[in-house]
């Protein structure tokens, strides 16, 4: 018999209750869909149309696999044609919910929104636990806004649900997964600082109880901020963090989810290869699964990583697959329309970045060239300067060389190698009176130096002029000089020495070529040489040069010459002369002979000794 109209209600509405509290309380699992269809059939019992239809909305999502989700989207829409138009609002908030993040899930976005949205309308109806609901709804528009890249929408619904949540909220309140979402928007902002805090609250927040669900969800947040802010290595470190508590919770989803960022570090630090194999390890995993939103972000997360890596053909791959993946999402009749108009609006945003990537590529590919190319111009440049400054300094050198080789030529006599007359006038025309001073000049001249030429040919008189500059250069001292002044000429311009070493050196000087005659053809000739020797200035405070000098030089050596060779002959100042000729110059050669005549000079042999052959 049919149980009477109220006992019944009553009884049912406390059964209703408690698996509902049996439902809010477990979690996971089959213990939950046994509640769950418990409570479905004492509903269904009772004539309850709204709670039987509740849990089997409740029982798709949960059961529901993203892999195969066109099945749950016909189980679901199969409900929906059954829903009466005037079912609660929590009935009409689960429809909404359901579908926005089964869509969600697959990474149909503009679908979910939508679905979303018309959930939160209902969520705010909610007679009981409309906070909690709207809070969970506003988080998952969040989340949903960061999966379409619309930070400042995520950012305007999580602080929205924050701004609910702050105190003096009820402490079942919740909103780890509120600043899990604001602290996603404010990366992609840009904002990592407030990023990094928001997470930071979150954290505290889940310390207070066990780890659970959001302890792996700030993880996860937190592997995706460090992956994005911080340095590889310590990206891989929150990574390996999120890994070991997948691990010790036993959660598949972010243990792959891991596996995904840490292939992403590993691109990061420059491991491309192995890092991509473990990407697509882990997309592949997401992509068995149906969890379409995880191969989204996994191929979006490949072709930042890449691109920063310049690894551009495998990043154009990635995109090529993502767009793929976009275009075959959603296979079944009913959604078919609507995600190939999405798919279409994506797929276009996508060409355009594939468009504007491989613009991109063109333009580094021009630059690389550009660059390449100003690199060849720079060595060539590079080279050829080092050839024209080798070419220049190789002709400098030679110029150098030939100056140098010019320079000795016209310094000096090529036949003797004694200082030629150019040099005597360059020195002399850089000297000064006190470096000149106390210095003597020998003009030397060869005797009968025709003779030796008509005797035995000019090869011989050649000969005999080298051999007086060998013999002079023999007896001459360290700061003595020797110029070929003529043809059989020779101008010694002798350091300062005294009367009686001056003397000396005279004599020796003389001695050195008349005592070593000349060999030749076998045999030898002997040359003699006449010489004037004037020391320099002639009279103190005379202004005059070596040149004025070398005059009065002349005069003695026409005397030595008239005196019968072979000598040198002497131009000295007496002890009346020393006085008297003070600052006097001598003009010319009457002069000389006139102050000789007053007894001022005197024109003198003074090497008559040891002559052997001239008297
Ligand atoms: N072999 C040779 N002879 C030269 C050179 N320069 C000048 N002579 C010769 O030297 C001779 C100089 O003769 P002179 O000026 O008459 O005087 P000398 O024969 O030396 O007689 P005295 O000076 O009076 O003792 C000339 O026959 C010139 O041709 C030279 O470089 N080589």
């Amino acid at each position: 018999a049919p149980p009477p109209a109220t006992t019944p209600s009553s009884a049912y509405a406390a059964e209703r209750d408690r698996l509902r509290a049996e439902i809010a309380v477990s979690e996971h699992g089959e213990l939950r869909l046994a509640f769950m269809d418990s409570l479905r059939r004492l509903a269904e019992a009772n004539g309850d149309r709204d709670t039987a239809q509740l849990m089997e909305i409740e029982r798709i999502f949960a059961t529901h696999d993203d892999a195969a989700i066109d099945a749950s989207l016909d189980a679901l829409n199969a409900v929906r044609s059954r829903v009466r138009p005037q079912a609660s609002p929590e009935l009409r908030e689960a429809l909404e919910r359901v579908y926005g993040n089964l869509y969600f899930d697959v990474g149909h976005f503009g679908l979910a929104l939508e679905h979303q949205l018309e959930a939160l309308k209902w969520a705010k109806r909610l007679p009981s636990g409309s906070r909690q609901a709207t809070l969970y709804r506003l988080g998952t528009i969040a989340e949903l806004y960061n999966a379409m890249e619309r930070p400042d929408d995520a950012l305007r619904y999580a602080d929205m649900g924050l701004a609910m949540a702050a105190p003096p909220a009820d402490a079942s309140v919740n909103p780890v997964s509120l600043l899990g979402a604001r602290a996603m928007a404010l990366l992609q902002l840009g904002r990592t600082v407030e990023a990094k805090r928001a997470l930071d609250e979150a954290g505290r927040i889940d310390a207070r109880g066990a780890p659970g669900f959001n302890t792996l969800r700030i993880a996860a947040n937190r592997a995706a901020l460090e992956l994005a802010t911080a340095p590889p290595a310590e990206a891989m470190r929150a990574v390996e963090r999120l890994r070991q508590l997948a691990e010790r919770q036993d959660n598949a989803y972010y243990r792959t989810r891991a596996d995904l960022l840490r292939g992403q570090a590993r691109i990061a630090a420059g491991d491309v290869a192995e890092g991509l194999r473990g990407m697509r390890e882990a997309t592949a995993s997401f992509e068995r699964r149906g969890q379409m939103i995880d191969v989204l972000d996994g191929l979006d997360r490949e072709i930042h990583a890449l691109r920063r890596q310049s690894a551009w053909p495998e990043a154009v791959a990635s995109l090529e697959r993502r767009q793929a993946i976009w275009s075959h999402l959603f296979r079944s009749e009913q959604t078919r329309a609507i995600a190939e108009l999405e798919a279409r609006q994506r797929a276009e945003a996508q060409e355009q970045r594939i468009a504007s990537l491989a613009a991109q590529v063109r333009l580094e590919r021009a630059q690389v060239r550009a660059e390449r190319l100003r690199m060849a111009l720079f060595a060539a440049l590079a080279l050829l300067a080092a050839c024209i400054a080798g070419l220049l300094s190789l002709s400098r050198r030679r110029a150098h060389r030939e100056r140098d080789r010019l320079s000795h030529a016209v310094r000096h006599d090529p036949l003797t190698g004694a200082f030629s007359r150019y040099e005597f006038q360059v020195r002399a025309s850089a000297a000064t009176p006190e470096r000149d001073a106390g210095k003597s000049v020998l003009l030397l001249d060869v005797d009968e130096f025709k003779a030796v030429n008509d005797a035995y040919g000019h090869a011989a008189g050649d000969a005999a002029l080298k051999a007086v500059v060998d013999r002079l250069r023999q007896a001459m001292g360290d700061g003595d000089a020797i110029y070929r002044w003529g043809g059989e000429e020779f101008l010694l311009v002798l350091a300062p020495r005294n009367d009686a070493a001056l003397a000396r050196d005279l004599r020796a000087l003389r001695r050195a070529v008349a005592n070593a005659p000349v060999a030749w053809e076998g045999g030898a000739f002997a040359i003699t040489l006449s010489g004037g020797a004037v020391r320099h200035p002639l009279a103190a405070g005379w202004q005059g040069s070596l040149s004025d000098t070398i005059r009065w030089a002349d005069a003695a050596m026409y005397a030595a010459k008239h005196a019968g060779r072979d000598r040198i002959v002497q131009v000295r100042l007496t002890p009346q002369g020393i006085d008297a000729l003070a600052g006097h110059r001598p003009i010319d050669m009457a002069q000389l002979q006139d102050w000789e005549r007053q007894g001022f000079v005197r024109i003198e042999d003074r090497d008559d000794n040891g002559r052997s052959d001239v008297g």
